[in-house]
């Protein structure tokens, strides 16, 4: 297994093997990732589409002097396996292992972390700026699929590159995808291109750019003719890009090695920058993942042989989304927008059952947050039902064309809190400290199923403004069935004389009933304060722990701003005279790891809600301590 590829150190190594040997190299390369996705998770079949372009990238370039960047950086798994990291590829995603995504703290040949859509061109350019500047010959290429073409960025990306006289290559990797299929005008243009009947000459045409570059030697010489006959029949006249500035080549065979290196060296010699169009197949090699891309996009692990994925437990997105399709079925003015997440976010029902007033604007989080003020503006009531992460784009429309305008927008914010392997450039931290700042925001913030139901509905018939509910990602956690009291902004459990009282919100609160059993069976005595909704905190909800001697915040998100904060100002205010203990994280940018193992480094599992209210709680604490360490 892998008799080739565990002969691959470096991109160089690949220039000793023959055409046929490429080939094997691409089908072991294909078995490691289908094996290793199969055990880890992980996105499947955007890394099988673009095995031999990885190939031919690493045939025609040298990372790292050259800087190869991908956008999102889902699909640099191939990547990974000839740069280096073979050997630890089966440790992928997991605890302390190879990243999910490109990493510039993993490997010198990561010249840009990602795991954002759209910002390939731009840090590509600034890559490519930087070495003129330094006088640096190194090569830059942006790797961008079709899906991330569609957000923003990437065409204030072009806009800039396009003006400047150097080498800068582009590679569009057409996969007709984005998770599922992708959407607008642009994905049509893209289809338009690839069907369009009888290529035409070109007029400004490889030729004039490659008669710039000055012919030293033969081998460039032979090189060039061999390119030009190459590209010229696949040139078209004027593209969306050449009209941006860009030499457009395409569109050409994703899978064809020897045609994309002969272009790609092509490529390189062009004194502006580049856009070479390449169509490839999302899932290639592997039946399953090829019939189905959507499900294999992002997986959790898989029978090999059958495709099988398994049993998914219920999750919130999928509360959310039958709770939406049930509120849409009485209001008629309910409108759902996602940013290209539909299946991740629970859309998909409602993407079936209420088409005409179903938006997949394409990974636009900003665009989706603005179209929702219009909606909004214009009658109708808007819910963008999107990822923590991905929302963090979106922070200047929240105030401008959502708050300022008045208008009530839902936000339906999954995948709060950490998400686990997906690791740092996805976990949905941020949320709540932002939106803090946003005038007039409503968020409430469920621990089970039956309250994400219930707040939805009530935000949706009662609230105001800018609405939001925050939900993390997957299932719901232990629910204690003891007796509560308080408002639908929150609610209390346990004693009301108890000397130590914690509060949460979120899944957390799951972690904090559990702590409060195990430290009432060693006889500590606990109120829990549960918020419901988090922004504004209520001022019954304060005034239930205001007698507290020692109140114990824990939060899943980030401190500066966070909800603890805030509530230690609220308490102040109230003549708290108390022991107040926070624990939110500090260091936001969380490695990957299974989600509930994250959870517990940072002392947010029941354990660390433990340890910490005992390490505040002397003697019986520090022999509990050490029972649960
Ligand atoms: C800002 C942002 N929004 C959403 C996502 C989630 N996401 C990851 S990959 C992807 C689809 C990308 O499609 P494409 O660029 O065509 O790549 P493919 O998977 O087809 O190779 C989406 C929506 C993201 N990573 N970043
Ligand atoms: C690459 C990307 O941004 C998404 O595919 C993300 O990995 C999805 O994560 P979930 O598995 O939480 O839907
Ligand atoms: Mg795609």
């Amino acid at each position: 297994m892998g008799k080739i590829l565990e002969k691959i150190r470096s991109p160089q190594d690949l220039r000793q093997l023959s055409r046929q040997e490429l080939e094997t190299l691409c089908e072991e390369m294909r078995e490691v990732i289908i094996r290793t996705v199969s055990d880890n998770g992980g996105h499947l079949a955007s890394n099988l589409g673009v095995v031999e372009l990885t190939v031919a990238l690493c045939l025609t370039f040298s990372p790292p002097k050259d800087s190869i960047v991908w956008d999102v950086g889902h699909q640099s798994y191939p990547y990974k396996l000839l740069t280096g990291r073979y050997s630890k590829f089966s440790t992928l995603r997991r605890e302390g292992g190879l990243s999910g995504f490109p990493n510039r703290e993993e490997s010198p040949c990561d010249s840009f972390t990602s795991g954002h859509s759209s910002a390939s061109i731009s840090s590509a350019l600034g890559l490519s700026e930087a070495c003129r500047l330094q006088e640096d010959d190194s090569r830059v290429v942006a790797v961008i699929g079709d899906g991330a073409l569609t957000g923003g960025l990437a065409f204030e990306g072009l806009n800039n590159a396009g003006q400047f006289r150097r080498n800068l290559i582009v590679i569009l990797n057409d996969n007709t995808m984005s998770i599922s299929k992708n959407v607008g005008s642009l994905a049509r243009y893209l289809t338009y291109m690839r069907t369009k009947p009888g290529y035409i000459k070109a007029k400004s045409s490889v030729e004039d750019a490659l008669g710039r570059v000055p012919l030293v030697g033969k081998p460039i010489a032979r090189l060039m003719r061999r390119a030009k006959s190459n590209i010229k029949k696949l040139l078209y006249n004027s593209t969306i890009f050449s009209d941006l500035g860009f030499a457009y080549y395409g569109p050409f065979d994703g899978h064809n090695i020897k045609e994309l290196s002969e272009t790609l060296e092509a490529a390189k010699l062009l004194k502006k920058p580049v856009l070479i169009h390449v169509r490839t197949y999302k899932g290639k090699g592997y039946q399953y993942a090829e019939q189905s891309p959507t499900l294999y996009h992002g997986i959790s692990g898989f029978n090999v042989d059958t495709g099988d994925p398994g049993e998914k437990a219920q999750t919130f997105s999928d509360v959310f989304g039958q709770t939406l399709c049930r509120l849409a079925e009485k209001d008629e003015k309910i409108c759902a927008i996602t940013a290209a997440m539909a299946e991740g976010t629970g859309l998909a029902g409602f993407r079936q059952q209420f088409k005409g007033r179903f938006y997949d604007v394409g990974i636009a989080e900003e665009h989706a947050v603005t179209f929702a003020g219009g909606l909004a503006a214009g009658g109708m009531l808007p819910v963008f039902a999107v990822y923590s992460t991905f929302l963090q784009r979106c922070y200047d429309q929240l105030i401008h064309d959502v708050a300022l305008q008045k208008v009530k927008v839902l936000l339906a914010i999954d995948r709060a809190g950490i998400v686990g392997e997906d690791g740092m450039t996805h976990q949905g931290l941020f949320d709540v400290a932002f939106l803090r700042t946003v005038p007039g925001v409503t968020l409430y913030s469920p621990a089970y199923f039956g309250e994400l139901r219930e707040q939805t509905a009530y935000l949706a018939e009662k609230g105001r403004g800018l609405c939001a509910i925050r939900y993390p990602r997957g299932r719901e956690l232990y629910k204690p069935v003891y007796f509560h009291s308080g408002t639908e902004s929150y609610f209390v459990y346990g004693s009301h004389s108890a000397e130590i009282c914690i509060v949460t919100y979120g899944r957390l609160f799951s972690f904090a009933a559990e702590a409060a059993d195990k430290l009432g069976a060693r006889g500590i005595d606990v109120k829990l304060l549960k918020l419901n909704r988090v922004i504004p905190i209520a001022a019954d909800a304060v005034s239930e722990v205001l007698d507290c001697p020692q109140v114990f915040f824990f939060e899943e998100g980030i401190r500066q701003g966070g909800v603890g904060e805030y509530f230690a100002a609220l308490l102040l205010e109230g003549g708290f005279a108390g022991r107040y203990v926070l624990r939110a994280i500090d260091q936001p940018f969380i490695k990957h790891a299974p989600m509930f193992r994250a959870l517990e480094q940072l002392g947010l599992s029941t354990g660390g809600i433990c340890r910490t209210v005992l390490e505040h709680y002397k003697e019986e604490g520090a022999e509990f301590a050490e029972k649960e360490a």
